[in-house]
């Protein structure tokens, strides 16, 4: 199965962060045995292998899933499609947005797989760079498309919470393949997102 519906978590992982996240808890200062706390671990736990669950899952074959053969020549964008995603440093959270292009070469894709892939991808322990770069080569090596853009503007919990304290900055990162390189088609793709048509 492609993607699976998070309902039902393994018992014995869920067990084993649980024991871990009471041991963090304790060690934070923060009594477990308190009432609003008893579920805490094991809620935590949950949250975690969810937010961790696009492991499990694989981005190549839910593309394939849902390929059609289609003259269409055009570029195909699907835009502010929002992300949530861990960094790896701090595993705290990222988020933003994709802008995601691609100009078929002979097949198009079902429209939700694209968001389907970035969580695929977001869902894991993450940098920013590396999610742009997953979600571009898996579209450029399963789909095949004569080109495919993709750009993340998100901001990033570890600089906001903690650490320079910044509130306001973004990130924006971006990877390009096939007749994206040209800077006619990349100019056109970074025109139609931009934030003019929002
Ligand atoms: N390039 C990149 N860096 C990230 C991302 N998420 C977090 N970081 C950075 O990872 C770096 C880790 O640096 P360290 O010096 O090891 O960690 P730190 O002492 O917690 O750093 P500060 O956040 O500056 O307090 C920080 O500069 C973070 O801002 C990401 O997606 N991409
Ligand atoms: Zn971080």
């Amino acid at each position: 199965m492609p993607y699976r519906v998070f309902e039902e978590y393994n018992i014995e992982v869920t067990e084993d962060i649980q024991q871990k996240y009471k041991s963090v808890i304790t060690d934070l200062g923060e009594d477990v045995e308190r009432e609003g706390l008893l579920k805490t671990p094991e809620r935590a736990a949950k949250a975690m292998q969810f937010l961790t669950s696009g492991y499990d899952q694989d981005a190549s074959e839910v593309l394939k899933s849902a390929m059609f053969a289609e003259d269409y020549q055009d570029m195909v964008i699907i835009k502010d499609i929002e992300l949530y995603s861990l960094c790896e440093h701090h595993m705290l959270p990222f988020f933003g947005k994709a802008h995601i292009a691609y100009i078929p070469n002979g097949h198009i894709v079902g429209l939700s797989k694209i968001p389907r892939i970035v969580d695929i991808f977001a869902r894991r322990l993450q940098v920013q760079e590396r999610l742009t770069h997953d979600i571009l080569e898996c579209i450029h090596q399963t789909l095949k498309p004569k080109g495919v853009a993709v750009v993340i503007e998100a901001s990033h919990m570890c600089m906001m919470m903690r650490g320079v304290q910044k509130q306001n900055s973004s990130t924006t990162t971006s990877g390009f393949r096939g007749q994206f390189e040209k800077v006619e088609t990349r100019s056109e793709f970074l025109h139609l997102i931009s934030s003019d048509l929002h």
